[in-house]
């Protein structure tokens, strides 16, 4: 497929419809692999997809011109959901790849790079590939130490890479023909790809509110037109913690008495205006509960102890959670046990390792089946919690 987005310039991406399991990210709605191709005096390909996919994205390229006619690829980041066809397009074109230093080591991981043609970039660095130019302008660790993004002047765009992606397979290419619907997904995206790395964006969206943009085109998901400005907005609201008064209460039980406690506190909250989001951990995907974390005040994990520890999913969540590293939050650690409780001294444990402010109370831990007196106490512990 390819569609032109602007003159001479098309998106030739593949459709990932059933792609479910995304690295640990579950991806009920699919993904894209968006490719893309300016026709010029030389003709550009910017990232490509996964391996798997090269039929499609060479049909995508071939409504345009003859694959052998690429004369640059862009390799934006080296992960092989960008990267995977990039050995079998410098095959069949012997296409110079443009990257810079980190992008040119990584992928000599990857491939046999042997008699490929470079030209590497840093920073500010400029190519005129005909009436066009592209400007470069790196992005460590944003995810990986070999991001950038590629500017087009001339034509303002911003092929932005995995920066203002969204996991999401649509026949439709732009983001005004989602709607708002697109921001739960660009947040979520954010939340569980770049939010370890927050501390870098605002630097990042600094430089990008300098350029002049009518596009921003990520490698998945739609093309940001219409809410460009909004979309920025947002990616700097997020990387600088703005935060609702919101409380997000994860937790797992056996049989149903840490989920009685959560739901005792869920109350207290709601009543004290705090909007909540409830999720038994083994029955929700991790990237929505972080999804939710990323700008909620206060974070609550609950467990009943186990075999002296917390219940298998919480561990893994926790140990997801750690990885992503919200910061600034307020913590509290629940759950119900029976004769030595363990649980909530390890959730404890993550909330200091990621510096959250830790909120304790007796009624937190139960024994065995709470009581009314006991979720009485949970209740009136989530109005104390929401006058903090
Ligand atoms: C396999 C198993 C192991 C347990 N290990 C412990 C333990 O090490 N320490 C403890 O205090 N309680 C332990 N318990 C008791 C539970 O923590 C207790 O039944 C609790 O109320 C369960 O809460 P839930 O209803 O939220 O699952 C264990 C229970 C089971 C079934």
């Amino acid at each position: 497929m390819a569609v032109e987005i602007k003159k001479d310039i098309f998106w030739v991406g593949v459709i990932d419809w059933e792609i479910r399991n995304f690295h640990g990210y579950i991806t009920p709605n699919g993904s894209t692999y968006n490719s893309y191709l300016i026709k010029d005096k030389e003709n550009v390909l910017i990232d490509t997809a996964k391996d798997y996919m090269f039929n499609e994205l060479i049909n995508g390229i071939s409504n345009v011109i003859n694959p052998k006619d690429i004369d640059y690829v862009v390799v934006n980041h080296v992960e092989k959901d960008h990267s995977g066809c990039v050995d079998k397009i410098v095959e069949i074109s012997g296409a110079t790849v443009i990257t810079n230093e980190k992008g040119k080591e990584n992928l000599s991981y990857y491939y046999d790079i042997k008699g490929w043609d470079f030209t590497v970039v840093d920073t500010g660095d400029e190519i005129s590939i005909g009436k066009r130019t592209l400007k470069f302008i790196k992005t460590p660790m944003l995810h990986w130490p070999d991001n950038m993004l590629t500017y087009c002047k001339e034509d303002k765009i911003l092929f932005s890479n995995d920066a203002f992606g969204q996991h999401i397979a649509s026949s439709e290419r732009f983001d005004y023909e989602i709607g708002d619907e697109i921001f739960e997904h660009a947040k979520e995206y954010f939340a569980n790809i770049l939010m370890p790395y927050k501390m870098l964006i605002s630097d990042v969206i600094n430089s990008v509110k300098k350029l002049d943009i009518e596009l921003i085109c990520p490698s998945h998901g739609i093309i940001w037109k219409e809410y460009t400005n909004e979309i920025i907005g947002k990616y700097f609201d997020w990387a600088n913690n703005k935060m609702e008064n919101k409380a997000v209460i994860a937790y797992d039980t056996m049989y149903n008495s840490t989920k009685k406690i959560a739901h005792a506190i869920a109350e207290g909250l709601i009543d004290s205006g705090v909007k909540v989001k409830l999720y038994r951990i083994s029955e929700t995907p991790m990237n929505i509960i972080m999804r939710e974390i990323l700008d909620a005040k206060y974070v609550l994990i609950g467990s009943p102890t186990l075999n002296r520890n917390v219940y298998p999913e919480v561990g893994k969540f926790l140990s997801y959670m750690e990885c992503i590293r919200p910061i600034d939050k307020i913590g509290v650690a629940f759950g119900s046990y029976g004769w030595m409780e363990c649980a909530t001294e390890k959730i404890k444990r993550v909330f200091e390792n990621l510096g959250f402010e830790i909120v304790d109370d007796e009624c937190l831990t139960v024994r065995f089946v709470p009581k009314e007196e006991n979720l009485k106490k949970c209740y009136e512990f989530g109005h104390k919690l929401a006058d903090m």
